[in-house]
């Protein structure tokens, strides 16, 4: 998937701007405050609904203004979509395919397979397991269509069993529930566990390159114990616990990926660098796996490329960037970072200021 143009309507710093991207390489070069973060995460909320910035949806607004607007076209397989996302003050979400709404985010974000890349994105290992599910789920996500629909079920009987649980009424009616949950939690953990089994190689084939000092292993935990022969014995075991704290301690919204360096978990051994390699790494190998089983491309949206990485890794990052022959957004302060390591391929740069595109 290529983003042939973006137009972004009172979005952050942005009144009304648009560019054209190549379908490779693209900096976005301009001084601090600019507005070149605000441009990636533009980009981000058609994959993702949202920002990946803290803060409520309302600071994307640009101030003074009811709603904003973006536009994408984008080109694949030889066809163009027209895509519209819009959010509004009062909360409101309109979203558009082809000229017609869209009642589903999930259906907007196939579209618009993302990989971002920030300073920030060292939260996937240090962050709690909810930034690893999220990391996970985005894979299973768009390479096993009936996840999203279980995953919509799953979460609806586990809101309904906290509430039973809340409300001690478990006892009454749970039963029943408890085992379409666990059936479908099990559902649930199997695509997750066969997703990380085909993947794993193309982890540890991107993590030699990146980081080859380490002996990295990768274990998914499902969520529930294994003293329990299934998802629906560990709910029945600990009903009494669950009832005290009023919602559901085990099941798939509890599973990890745990990352570990030498047998150590990755988070206490390794430097704030070695944690962006790793990290970037991770990353790469999700894209190229997306690309090896679903026959299409995804974008990387890379912030401020250059941090905490040294040269040597910043060129590293590049060239693999360039190999994915994917499109790709980097921002940079400066352009610099185009002559000295894109020259070789076809690159755009856009310049921002204040809020305003230009290209070279
Ligand atoms: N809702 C908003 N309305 C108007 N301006 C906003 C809004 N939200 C943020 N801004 C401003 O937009 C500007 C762009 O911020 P952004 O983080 O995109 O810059 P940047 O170019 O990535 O900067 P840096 O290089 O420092 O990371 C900032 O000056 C910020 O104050």
């Amino acid at each position: 998937m290529f983003i042939k143009t973006l137009r972004l309507e009172h979005f952050r710093n942005f009144s009304n701007a648009s560019l054209s991207p190549s379908k490779g390489i693209n900096v976005i070069a301009g001084a601090n405050g600019s507005g070149k973060t605000s441009l990636l995460e533009s980009i981000y909320c058609f994959g993702f609904g949202r920002s990946f910035r803290p803060g409520s949806f309302r600071q994307l607004i640009q101030h003074e203004r009811e709603q904003f607007t973006l536009f994408a076209e984008t080109l694949e397989s030889e066809s163009t979509h027209k895509l519209g996302f819009r959010r509004s003050v009062n909360g409101e979400t309109t979203l558009r395919i082809d000229s017609a709404n869209e009642p589903k985010l999930s259906n907007l974000a196939r579209h618009v397979p993302l990989q971002l890349l920030t300073p920030e994105s060292v939260e996937l290992i240090l962050g709690g397991p909810k930034n690893r599910r999220q990391y996970l789920d985005w894979g299973v996500f768009h390479v096993e269509h009936q996840f999203y629909s279980l995953w919509v079920s799953y979460s609806k009987l586990l809101k309904q069993r906290n509430s039973l649980l809340k409300q001690r009424r478990w006892h009454k009616e749970g039963k029943y529930w408890d085992q379409q949950l666990a059936d479908i939690g099990e559902k649930i953990d199997e695509l997750r566990q066969s997703y990380i089994e085909r993947f794993r190689p193309y982890l540890s084939r991107l993590i030699v390159e990146f980081l080859p000092e380490y002996d990295f292993s990768f274990e998914l935990r499902s969520g529930w114990s294994k003293q329990d022969a299934s998802l629906a014995d560990a709910l029945n075991r600990l009903v009494e616990q669950d009832t005290k704290y009023g919602y559901t301690t085990a099941g798939p919204h509890k599973a990890d990926l745990r990352i570990l360096a030498n047998g150590e978990d990755a988070k206490v051994l390794l430097s704030r660098g070695q944690l962006k390699l790793l990290v970037t790494a991770l990353k790469l190998a999700q894209g190229r796996f997306f690309t090896d089983t679903t026959s299409r491309k995804c974008v990387y949206l890379v912030d401020d490329l250059t941090a905490e990485l040294d040269r040597q890794n910043q060129a590293k990052l590049c060239s693999a960037l360039v190999q994915s022959e994917s499109q790709v957004f980097v921002t940079a302060i400066s352009e610099k970072l185009t002559n000295d390591y894109f020259s070789e391929v076809a690159n755009n740069v856009f310049h921002v200021e204040h809020g305003r595109i230009t290209d070279k």
